[in-house]
């Protein structure tokens, strides 16, 4: 029923759309050739590893920047630290804003927030009231809750028999207490709605979830409708989103007005208030701010620290080197702290190369273009979404020789320090121009202290199958379609290392 609906709006859009495309004097840059009409509608990757896919018509086609597009859109990848660097650091102005969503945007309210919001006062007004309360330039900021955060994840990896989703629930905890000064206990009541709100959230923007991203037309349509369930769906989920923004931003207020909060961005934020200016309007831009820095910091640490485990189980020769820098630099019993770093370069190789092997957001988030443009003799049409991939940057053999090999070596020079010849992969995984991460020094220290923990602790192994044999494992990675790369639900043992650690965290870790 619903595609005597869909099939003639789509039509109907398609022709609207093909009749307005511009044209320019100057080429597009290269790439599938475009049919009449559906352009390239049914070559635009939907499904699987859609980075990979890019990456390969970038090979095919013998260019850094290729172009697709179909209904209306028009699609520009980057492949390589040139052009993204030339485009979106270099012309940042321009290349700084984000493509409209219908789902996720309009129908579930998102697109006010922070990360969805294009390049215009709002954004600014949030991307600035996290840069004041989050600054990378006091780092240590977080530190107190970042270590206690890390030794309750110690606590419960031991008894985890779903790894990625112990990870998940201690990490919506984690930010939680980052972004609202809820510690972990406190923050329980508000966890199940945040992590729907986040499902949903990423539900809502996986390429080609739902139609009506393709023919927006259809927001229109009522939601008794046949086959408008995604109506009552984006009504569903704008719930959660509202209940997510507003639960904890109030109770944070309230300790505040009562002296009992703990720091945390948006504590950090409604200090900073100027109390002669509207403040209920300020209070506005915080809970965005606040609720997109929830959202943009619990998913990607879980994806960063699962593929950290899941490389430590699949290299017992890794953690054995590891082991024994830990074991040169801490006394028996001694939990690394941050100001042991410098000291564990190994460690901090460990963390880099979880993430470039398997970068979080493979093709960053994507960025819009506000302008025409023209870059190496190509046309480049406002408001092309703009794909820098990621996951080609990482991998590029020039900076990183056998990419698709785990080898935290690849970042020590011959001393065993960290060489600074080799690309900090951090240039890429975070982000471009003035849509990177504004969490980037964060999640970097969050990283760096479960990887130097959760080695000092145990030795990852694998399950033991009936007989008490190690069964072999297998690295799977989420075969989307999706923006985050995150390793499947997998199963594995951490073994404890040595008693004088668990009385350090007080507990009996088997
Ligand atoms: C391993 C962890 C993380 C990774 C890999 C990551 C990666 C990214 C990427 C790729 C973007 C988009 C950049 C672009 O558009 O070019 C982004 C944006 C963002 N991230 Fe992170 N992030 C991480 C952790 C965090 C944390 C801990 C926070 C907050 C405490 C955070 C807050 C944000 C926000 C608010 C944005 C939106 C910025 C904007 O649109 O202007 N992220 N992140």
């Amino acid at each position: 029923m619903a595609y005597v609906v869909v099939v003639p709006l789509l039509v109907v859009s398609l022709v609207i759309l093909y009749s307005r495309r511009k044209s320019s004097r100057y080429p597009l840059p290269p790439g599938p050739r475009k049919l009449p009409i559906v352009e390239n509608l049914f070559q635009i990757p939907r499904g699987g590893f859609i980075w990979l896919d890019y990456a390969e018509m970038c090979r095919r086609y013998e260019s850094d920047i290729i172009h697709l597009s179909a209904l209306g859109n028009s699609i520009i990848v980057l492949n390589s630290a040139k052009t993204v660097s030339d485009l979106l650091e270099k012309r940042s102005s321009i290349y700084s804003s984000r493509p409209p969503t219908v789902m996720l945007g309009e129908l579930m309210g998102w697109g006010t927030t922070l990360i969805f919001r294009p390049n215009d006062d709002s954004w600014k007004a949030q991307r600035r009231i996290i840069n004041q309360a989050i600054p990378p330039t006091d780092p240590k900021r977080f530190h107190s809750k970042q270590l206690s955060a890390t030794h309750d994840l110690l606590r419960v990896l031991p008894h985890s028999d779903d790894v990625m989703k112990s990870l998940q629930t201690w990490a919506a905890a984690f930010i939680m207490d980052v972004t609202y000064g809820l510690a972990a206990g406190e923050a329980k009541p508000y966890l199940p709605t945040a992590m729907a709100a986040l499902d949903s959230m990423s539900t809502a923007g996986t390429p080609g979830a739902f139609y009506v991203d393709q023919i927006p037309i259809l927001k229109y349509v009522p939601e008794w409708f046949p086959g408008a369930d995604f109506k009552r769906k984006a009504r569903e989920w704008s719930d959660l989103r509202v209940q997510m923004t507003e639960t904890a931003f109030s109770v944070t207020k309230q300790r505040m007005a009562m002296g009992t909060a703990t720091p945390s961005l948006t504590l950090a934020a409604l200090e900073q208030m100027d109390r002669n200016q509207d403040l209920a309007k300020q209070e506005e831009v915080i809970k965005k701010a606040s609720v997109t820095a929830y959202g943009g910091g619990s998913d990607t640490i879980v994806a960063a620290l699962g593929s950290f485990i899941l490389n430590m189980l699949m290299n017992p020769e890794i953690q054995r080197k590891a082991h024994e820098q830990l074991e040169q630099v801490l006394g028996p019993g001694d939990l690394p702290s941050f100001s042991d770093e410098l000291s564990l370069p190994y460690i901090t190789a460990i963390a880099q190369e979880a993430l470039r092997h398997n970068p979080v957001t493979p093709l960053a988030f994507p960025h819009a273009l506000t302008q025409d443009d023209i870059y190496e003799g190509y046309f480049l049409p406002k408001g092309s979404i703009i794909m820098p991939n990621v996951w080609t940057i990482l991998h590029n053999e020039e900076d990183y020789p056998e990419p698709n090999l785990f080898n935290p070596e690849r970042f020590l020079g011959p001393d065993g320090q960290i060489s600074p010849k080799v690309k900090d992969p951090a240039t890429a995984a975070f982000g471009f121009g003035r849509r990177a991460c504004p969490g980037k020094h964060i999640a970097l220290a969050s990283l760096w202290i479960a990887v130097a923990s959760i080695l000092t602790c145990y030795t990852i192994e694998p399950e033991l199958d009936e007989h008490g044999k190690p069964m072999k494992p297998k690295a799977e990675w989420y075969p989307g379609p999706t923006l985050f790369n995150h390793p499947l639900p997998f199963k594995c043992r951490f073994v404890p290392r040595s008693k004088d650690v668990q009385a350090s965290l007080g507990v009996s870790l088997v």
